[in-house]
């Protein structure tokens, strides 16, 4: 599922209207007809099917946790009744509104009940939106415009907010934005037709106040903002429809974000998920990872990477680390080998030598550097001379060869504080680097602050991607992972219970593995983010909460 802006949206609908030949309101009558449609099967969604006249079956869970005067002012109603549920259409000035009216009419046609709220006088509405209005009035559609106060929000059962779409800029200005404090506080269920008024459709911000949707229909394509947080919890249950333009014309118009689900895995990664195995395979077959991590505050980190390296299925999985920590975990991680190298007894990286790492990198199928790695003097150069090697440059793997590569953690840091890796070795095309920063390493790495860089997540991965020539996974609600040509896939696995110590430690093993086993990087990085996110998923249901998931858990789930 592509993900495009409010810009891409707009070239694509001005292309299908001028190019194509289709009028624009064959294309708001096709949406008008989602939304209804979506409206039919939310109010089934919560007040059963009677009610909603088709579609899903009714849920008990979503009315006992919807609560709010609506439920106690439609006490009486719901299922029971059986009469039909009315929808109250909020509609703006612009196409959105006209979406929300021609929905009205809809509506009606489905033997539901709906009424117009404007928000502005309907006089102010022009060209298609307009011609929606005057159908409606024809058709006696109740209509009213907003006055502050003055709706009784307790005489509808549902809401649809067809407000703002892709052409709002910034904060709702008035009246649309009392008339979005109140649909949210009338706690009836809204419907947002296209994006909640408010979001910001590129980048998933949110402006205050923007409407609370229990769901969202995106019309022909998802916006951005659907996709990222804090937008994606203020749009409820996403589903994009098909209004007149066909997902190849945007490929053709080179939109590359896209939405990271189990279909997109299929069909856009190419991976089968489960993977069966060909039967005449040996532990060859499938990978050697080389994990260099831990140090002694952090010895758990390499334990788990390492672990989830064999979980995620390479064939071996090697652990580096100082040799003066190597009795500590002996039998720890029995499947993993071990190589301890020299540290003068210092039990840390710090006296590691480059070389000894380079030696172990011979036979390597790929090399995961980072977790719980810690911070030394001078590792940066260092880092560089690890690089080089895994790059196969002069003196390094001795073959020329370059080993795929996964930085995390500490090395991300190491690199951020390398000024000059712009001049770094390039590394083969087919074997760029693989970087899986949290958003603090990120803005450490791109030197600004971290809310610069949630405020446009996947602007700063892709920019950094492209430049640098790497694989970028922006980790955090909705990971974002940029490829060095602007593809970007924007991840829809996982769930707060993984905010916990040794996650990133985990991802990291599960790319590296997947890397061993001669995925292309950025295939090995999106599919391992969302394997990581859907086994993180699986975890926490297996638990009594989410607050309750360890790291672990995440990789007995792989
Ligand atoms: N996807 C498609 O191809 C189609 C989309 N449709 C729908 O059209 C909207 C976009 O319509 P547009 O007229 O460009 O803009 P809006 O309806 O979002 O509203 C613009 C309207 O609002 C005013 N405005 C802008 N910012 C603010 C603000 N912060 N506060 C208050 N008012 C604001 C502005 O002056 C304009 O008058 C898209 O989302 C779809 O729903 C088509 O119907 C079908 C084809
Ligand atoms: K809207």
């Amino acid at each position: 599922m592509h993900l495009v802006t409010a810009e891409e949206m707009r070239a694509l609908d001005r292309y299908v209207i001028e190019q194509i030949g289709l009028p624009a309101a064959v294309l708001m009558e096709n949406a008008a007809r989602a939304v209804a449609e979506a409206a039919m099967e939310l109010g089934a969604e919560w007040y059963g099917e009677a009610n909603g006249g088709g579609g899903k079956p009714a849920g008990g869970s979503r009315l006992a946790a919807g609560g709010g005067s609506a439920r106690s002012g439609c006490g009486g109603y719901g299922a029971a009744s059986g009469r039909p549920l009315r929808w109250l259409v909020l509609a703006g000035k612009g196409n959105n509104g006209g979406d929300g009216i021609a929905a009205a009419r809809h509506l009606l046609e489905m033997g539901a009940e709906a009424s117009i709220l404007y928000a502005e006088p309907p006089e102010r509405l022009t060209g298609d939106a307009a011609l929606q209005r005057d159908a409606a009035a024809r058709l006696g559609i109740p209509a009213a415009v907003y006055a502050p106060g003055a709706v009784d929000w307790r005489s509808f059962d549902g809401v649809i907010d067809a407000l703002l779409g892709t052409g709002s800029r910034g904060a709702p200005r008035e009246p649309y934005a009392s008339l979005i404090r109140e649909a949210n506080a009338s706690g009836l269920p809204i419907l947002a037709a296209d994006i909640p008024s408010g979001l910001d459709a590129d980048t998933g911000a949110v402006h205050e106040p923007c409407i609370r949707a229990a769901r969202t229909v995106a019309l022909a394509f998802m916006k951005r903002g659907l996709a990222l947080y804090p937008g994606a919890e203020y749009a409820g249950a996403v589903t994009a429809a098909p209004i007149g333009i066909p997902a190849r014309l945007a490929d053709a118009h080179g939109v590359r974000v896209f939405r990271l689900d189990e279909a997109a895995v299929c069909s856009r990664l190419g991976v089968d998920p489960a993977r069966p195995r060909r039967a005449d395979t040996h532990k060859g077959t499938y990978g050697l990872v080389l994990v260099a991590a831990g140090s002694p505050r952090m010895a758990g980190a390499g334990l788990l990477c390492v672990r989830a390296a064999l979980r995620a299925g390479c064939g071996l999985a090697a652990w580096a680390l100082p040799a003066s920590l190597a009795a500590a975990v002996t039998g720890r991680a029995p499947e993993a080998m071990l190589a301890p190298l020299e540290d003068g007894g210092r039990g840390d990286w710090s006296a590691v030598a480059p070389e000894a790492l380079k030696a172990e990198l011979a036979g390597t199928d790929a090399l995961v550097l980072g977790p719980g790695l810690g911070r030394f003097a001078g590792d940066a150069a260092w880092l560089r001379r690890v690089w080089d090697a895994a790059c196969g440059a002069a003196g390094g793997t001795g073959a020329g060869r370059a080993v795929p590569l996964v930085l995390d953690a500490d090395a991300l840091n190491m690199l951020a504080d390398a000024d000059d890796f712009a001049a770094w070795p390039r590394r083969p095309a087919d074997s760029p680097a693989v970087l899986t920063p949290h958003p603090g390493e990120m803005a450490r790495l791109v030197r600004t602050s971290t809310a610069e860089v949630q405020r446009d997540r996947i602007g700063i991965a892709r920019d950094y991607a492209t430049r640098r020539g790497v694989v970028l996974v922006l980790k955090g609600a909705a990971t974002v992972t940029a490829l060095p040509d602007g593809t970007v896939y924007v991840n829809t696995t996982g769930n707060p219970g993984m905010a916990t110590g040794g996650s990133g430690d985990v991802l990291a093993g599960v790319i590296g593995s997947l890397l061993a086993q001669g995925m292309p990087p950025g295939t090995a990085a999106a599919f391992g983010v969302w394997l990581h996110g859907a086994a993180g998923d699986r975890a926490a249901a297996a638990r009594p909460s989410q607050a309750s998931l360890l790291a672990g858990d995440i990789i007995e789930y792989l």
